[in-house]
């Protein structure tokens, strides 16, 4: 184990990380140092850990080393692993990029995830990144409290359940302290929880949505890029449109999510990297 290990923090709305940089795939990385890192008073503090390591040198990321030369390893600051983080991609193509680790050409920075690879396309503040197509497959329930909501859960590569307010039900009166109640017979592995009401007509998009949400080994979160691709999919569809934009507001900013006239779908938004240190390990421990 390395007693010192360099670190950058970055974030994309406001769902940020603790980015470890390890192209050889040399740190031994266990759940118990993801969560100390992402401790907020005795560590770093992040909604996760995105370790950059080689796609060759790791063994999730070997199969795509062909397409990409980096993978994405995240981890939630729990210690879980997850498929994927769509924040994460954002801030871990700004990071190759701001480190001259790769360039953003035109075709976009190829990224390999347990999900598999994801495009990123950088334009100036904003990154946009190409993301597997999300899949509608269930009807469900979340209960918070004494209210129960009905939701659609989605694939998005990580798993998801979008529940609509009705009936005057504020996302600002929720409490997402806890982990809402779900069906853990569908979600066996967990999912990411999305309240979603409207909001006012926005010039340049097709619908408009605020959203919180509270992810599956991080607790609520001020922002969740697949979480955002899963609302803006329903909200299109529920739309009735097989193309277009959503805009999606989070608590940390805002996130549009885009299926183009290819039936491709991108997650854009801000992603930004606000420093870099070396942290010792021993005194995390
Ligand atoms: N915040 C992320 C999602 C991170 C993973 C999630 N908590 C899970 O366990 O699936 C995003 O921006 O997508």
């Amino acid at each position: 184990m390395m007693d010192r290990v360099f670190f950058t923090k970055g974030h994309g709305t406001a769902n940020d990380f603790v980015i470890l940089p390890d192209p050889d795939g040399e740190l031994e990385l266990t759940p118990a140092l993801v969560a100390a890192l992402c401790d907020r008073r005795r560590g770093i503090g992040g909604d996760g850990v995105l370790r950059v390591v080689r796609a060759a040198k790791h063994p999730e990321g070997a199969g795509q080393a062909g397409e990409a030369e980096w993978f994405m390893d995240y981890w939630n600051s729990d210690g879980s692993i997850a498929e994927m983080c769509g924040n994460g991609v954002r801030v871990f193509a700004r990071y190759l990029v701001a480190n001259d680790l790769a360039t953003a050409g035109p075709a976009g920075l190829p990224v390999a995830t347990r999900a598999g690879v994801m495009v990123a396309v950088v334009e100036a503040d904003t990154i946009r990144v190409r993301m597997s197509t999300p899949r509608v497959y269930a009807a469900s329930t979340a209960t918070v409290g004494a209210l129960t909501v009905p939701g659609v859960a989605v694939d998005c590569g990580n798993p998801h359940l979008v529940c609509g307010l009705h009936d005057g039900v504020r996302l600002a009166g929720l409490d997402l302290s806890t982990a809402p109640l779900v069906d853990r017979a569908l979600f066996g592995a967990g999912v990411n929880v999305e309240f979603v009401e409207p909001a006012g007509d926005l010039p340049g998009v097709d619908r408009h949505v605020r959203m919180r949400v509270h992810e599956r080994g991080s607790g609520e979160t001020m922002s969740c890029g697949t979480g955002a691709l899963a609302v803006g999919a329903v909200a299109l569809r529920e739309a009735g449109l097989s193309a277009g934009s959503a805009a999606v507001d989070v608590l940390g900013g805002r996130l549009v999510i885009t299926c183009d006239e290819h039936g491709a779908w991108w997650l854009a938004g801000p992603a930004v990297l606000v420093g870099s240190g070396r942290v010792d390990v021993a005194a995390l421990a």
